[in-house]
């Protein structure tokens, strides 16, 4: 295959780190937007420049989805997306949120994204579709509890569908010792724990405290290792425990955090060995899909296509479905293989 563009697309891939309302694409902010002329938002509100801060266009999509019929739309659009990328196993997670004007409750808005993740399967979409509910930091600690309860309540009755907590929100707002009893409570229930973890700098107390849970995965890890500030025994830790980071490149460069491609973190891990998974983490957002993420990891970081589909395929080793859907992922990758390698 001589076109990057098709390569990228049409390598099967794994998406762990995808927040759903910062997934939503241009296409659907325009649909949602023509629903709601009222709101009077320009579109130009919604995506993201270098250095802005993202807590701006949150709020105008957060207006723009505040119905179970919105949820719907939009979790079914971002699916849809990411399976005509190629995704073949996706992990979405969101934050419930309720609203008292639509009558949107916390447990509605999770049962609206359970079916739309049933939708898709039913309409023979291509990818197995898992979901992440989301404690946002800022949030506190009753919410934080009263999340995981949520959680605990789908987790036995979604058919497998949610299988974990994702804990994000501004990295800046609040303390992790504040939200600890609730994810050692998620964790005892079997509830897997993805953590956004040392996003920001000078947070090695409470990273390293929420490192002793250990979380299943973490998000970013950012400033973890001691060249940006953090420190070796975090990365002592991590590896120890073999937690898989979950790196966001367009992510970091545009949100500031990382002043460069060439500067991520991803160079880091990779040559540690690490499991490091590629992810989007918003990609309306960010304008950006899973297969660009590839493709910037390779040009930036010299991989070989061989390289760029290991990367892929060890990705499977670190989703939250059980050990059989493991295993038929890695089918399908085999399946795939002499397509993308003739
Ligand atoms: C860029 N780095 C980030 N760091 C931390 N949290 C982030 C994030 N990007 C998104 N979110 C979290 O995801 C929510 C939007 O999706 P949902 O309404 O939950 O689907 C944001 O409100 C924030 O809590
Ligand atoms: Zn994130």
């Amino acid at each position: 295959m001589d076109n990057d563009v098709a390569f990228y697309r049409e390598l099967p891939k794994v998406e762990l780190h995808a927040h759903l309302n910062g997934s939503v694409s241009f296409q659907t902010i325009e649909k949602l937007i023509s629903r709601k002329p009222h709101l009077n938002i320009e579109h130009s509100m919604t995506a993201i420049g270098k250095g802005q801060l993202r807590t701006l266009d949150e709020c105008v999509i957060h207006k723009l989805v505040d119905t179970e019929e919105d949820i719907l739309m939009v979790a079914t659009d971002v699916i849809r997306e990411f399976a005509a990328d190629g995704v073949k196993y996706l992990e979405l997670r969101s934050t419930p949120r309720e609203e008292k004007e639509t009558r949107l409750t916390k447990k509605s808005y999770v049962e609206t994204v359970i079916s739309a993740i049933q939708q898709c399967k039913n309409e023979g979409v291509d990818i197995d579709v898992r979901f992440l509910v989301a404690i946002d930091r800022r949030n506190g600690t009753e919410v934080a509890m009263e999340t995981v309860r949520l959680a605990e309540e789908f987790m036995l009755s979604s058919d497998g569908l949610v299988v974990g907590l994702d804990l994000s929100g501004d990295p800046t707002v609040g303390h992790g010792k504040d939200l600890l009893p609730a994810l050692q409570r998620a964790k005892n229930s079997g509830l897997k724990l993805s953590l956004h973890l040392s996003e920001v700098p000078s947070q090695l107390e409470e990273t390293d405290l929420l490192l002793n849970l250990p979380p299943d995965r973490i998000g970013h890890g950012t400033f973890l290792h001691p060249a940006v500030g953090g420190s070796q025994s975090l990365v002592d830790k991590v590896v120890k425990h073999n937690i898989p980071l979950e790196l966001c490149l367009t992510s970091n460069v545009k949100g500031s955090t990382v002043a460069r491609y060439s500067d991520h973190h991803f160079k880091y891990w990779y040559q540690l060995g690490h499991p490091s998974v590629l992810c989007t983490d918003d990609k309306g957002v960010f304008c950006t899909d899973l297969s660009q993420e590839y493709q910037l990891a390779a040009s930036t970081f010299g991989l070989s296509r061989a390289d760029v589909w290991k990367l892929s395929q060890q990705a499977i080793d670190c989703i939250f479905a059980p050990e059989a859907v493991k295993q038929q992922l890695k089918q399908k990758w085999n399946d795939l293989h002499p397509r993308l390698f003739k």
